[in-house]
């Protein structure tokens, strides 16, 4: 079998461009851009380069981008002032502190310090606990990218055993909330689950969330399977000297077995700052007293 590859990187364009007319709608009618704003602590090169696509996105895509990038000694008490402004601040539907942040400010402390109708990364434990419960709220951006791209994919999920390796606040957890929300049978498999290639071996989908290079092998998935691969890890490449990004599960041999498979790069990644848009563009009409739609966008 060789599988149909999803093509997150076009996907993501589209919903660009849903979010794009949909802010111009705003503008028009509230009189003024939807906002986000994000804000860096530190030079984590990675992190760098996300913040600045998501300005340049969130520009393209006709709202108005506020940056603050904060030196790494920044103290946790200034920081979480600055959230508090943002809080306050009525042209910011949006806020997002990019992570990691430095080993001396308590991430948690941080998250909680955002007014949980402008965390638009769904990070905020109100709004997990939304999501858990089935209360509408913010759902963070890659597991909701990545129920897009399987919806698109799949039609409905209802019934499909779907197997999460990952158990983070930020990808694995709120992807088994929203596989369980599609009436999927979900397992939330992880560094101690015991036998994971037979684990994994019984699913229809495969999110992989696990952080490690390439894990999953061919002979751990079930034929046709949709595989939907959200590592990103940097490896040394066959030229001396180079790196190559690869995802958490080895793609050649998936391919062979997978019915569809997302790539790395190209797949899950930008789908992210896409989601990012839309969740900024729902708090802005929320912000407004204008609610969108559920299926709006
Ligand atoms: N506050 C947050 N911090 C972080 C999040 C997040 O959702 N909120 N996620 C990640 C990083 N991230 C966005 O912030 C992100 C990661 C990857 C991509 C992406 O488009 N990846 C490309 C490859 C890019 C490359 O060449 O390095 C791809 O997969 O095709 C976008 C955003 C951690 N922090």
């Amino acid at each position: 079998m060789s599988a149909a590859l999803i093509d997150g990187k076009a996907f993501a364009a589209g919903l660009r461009d849903r979010v794009g007319t949909l802010a111009a709608r705003f503008e028009a009618q509230v009189g003024r851009k939807a906002g986000l704003a994000v804000v860096l602590v530190g030079e984590d090169p990675a992190s760098q380069v996300y913040v600045r696509s998501k300005g340049k996105q969130t520009v393209e895509a006709g709202m108005a981008s506020f940056e603050y990038k904060l030196p790494a000694d920044t103290s946790e008490a200034d920081l979480l002032a600055r959230v508090e402004a943002l809080n306050a601040d009525p042209v910011i539907d949006g806020i997002l502190v990019q992570l990691p942040l430095p080993d001396h400010i308590d991430e948690q402390k941080v998250i909680a310090t955002i007014a949980p109708d402008k965390d638009v990364d769904g990070f905020h434990v109100v709004n997990a606990g939304r999501l858990a419960v089935g209360q509408p709220g913010f759902v963070p951006c890659t597991p909701l990218g990545c129920l897009m791209l399987l919806k698109d994919r799949l039609g409905t999920l209802a019934g499909r055993e779907a197997v999460v390796i990952g158990r983070s606040n930020i990808v694995g957890k709120p992807m088994a909330q929203l596989l369980l929300a599609e009436s999927c049978t979900v397992t939330v498999a992880h560094s101690r689950t015991a036998d994971l290639p037979a684990v994994v071996r019984r699913a229809d989908i495969v999110v992989a969330a696990v952080g490690r290079p390439e894990m999953v092998k061919a002979d751990w998935l079930k034929p046709g399977a949709t595989v939907i691969d959200v590592g990103i890890n940097r490896v040394a490449a066959a030229e001396p000297g180079k790196t190559r990004l690869v995802g958490d599960v080895d793609f050649t041999g998936a391919s062979t077995v997978a019915g569809a498979i997302t790539p790395v790069p190209g797949g899950v990644g930008p789908m992210t700052i896409a989601v990012l848009l839309r969740n900024t563009l729902v708090a802005a009409w929320r912000n407004a007293g204008q609610p969108l739609a559920p299926d709006a966008i």
